[in-house]
């Protein structure tokens, strides 16, 4: 990449943002990613965590097979947590929370790679701008299965009050979101949504992925309208 990426562009990346790893998967997760970009799927997270996640070569195998998936469907591949995985995949982006490597080291590692920042607080939103974040990722808003050491959960409530705050970073919502609560993350404020199970447990992983994107970009261009799809 030339330079940073624009607001504009990651925005557009966020609306449809899978969070992925062979824990979360019912199906076998190259299949699960598959059909996930089939649907719209703008952008992947490698979140290879829990207990029975994959660790050295079948970790490292797993992720370069879901990067280059991502790479022939032309978006962004993220990994979370773990720059140096990240740096020897040269992958497109980093994931850190506020229990992680500070972002601005993170920052100064990764050049000119999206950078992603877990925010709670409208403090933490504007510590991650100043170190070099690209977007935060902001939750949870609802209470959620796939993370055993979340935060409390903050509802949509939060992403009002950091817009409100004047923070026009983009942001997405995580935690929780299924597409009956896509509308009010995105008139709360968020760009898109970031799932793990409402796509990675869902029966129909295409449609499921086509459902949340459609209804995202339908209430970013008409609130309100969505309730109708
Ligand atoms: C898009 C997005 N937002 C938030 C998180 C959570 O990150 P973190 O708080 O570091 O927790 P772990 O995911 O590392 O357990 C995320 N991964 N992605
Ligand atoms: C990684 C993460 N960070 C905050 S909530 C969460 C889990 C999101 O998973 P789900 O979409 O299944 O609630
Ligand atoms: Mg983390």
């Amino acid at each position: 990449m030339s330079g940073r990426i624009l607001p504009e562009i990651m925005r557009r990346h966020l609306q449809m943002y899978l969070v992925v790893g062979s824990v979360n998967c019912l199906a076998e997760p190259s299949r699960v990613v598959q059909e996930a970009l089939a649907g719209g799927t703008t952008m992947i997270q490698f979140r290879e965590k829990g207990r029975s996640a994959l660790t050295g070569v079948p970790m490292l195998e797993l992720a370069r097979q879901l990067q280059d998936l991502c790479h022939y469907a032309g978006i962004p591949f993220i990994v979370n947590d773990d720059v140096e995985l990240a740096l020897e995949l040269n992958a497109d982006g980093v994931h850190i929370g506020q229990d992680d490597e500070s972002a601005d080291s993170v920052r100064a590692r990764i050049g000119n790679r999206i950078l992603g920042v877990s925010a709670h607080t409208i403090e933490e939103a504007r510590r991650a701008i100043l170190h070099g974040a690209d977007y935060l990722g902001v939750g949870p808003i609802y209470p959620t299965i796939s993370k055993d050491d979340a935060h409390a959960v903050q509802g949509p409530a939060i992403l009002y009050e950091m817009r409100k705050a004047g923070i026009d970073l983009p942001i997405v919502g995580i935690g929780g979101i299924t597409i009956d609560r896509v509308e009010e993350v995105v008139v709360a404020g968020a760009d898109g949504v970031a799932v793990i199970s409402a796509v990675t447990q869902a029966e129909q992983i295409r449609a499921a992925a086509e459902g949340l994107k459609k209804k995202v970009v339908l209430s970013i261009k008409h609130p309100g309208m969505s309730q109708k799809l």
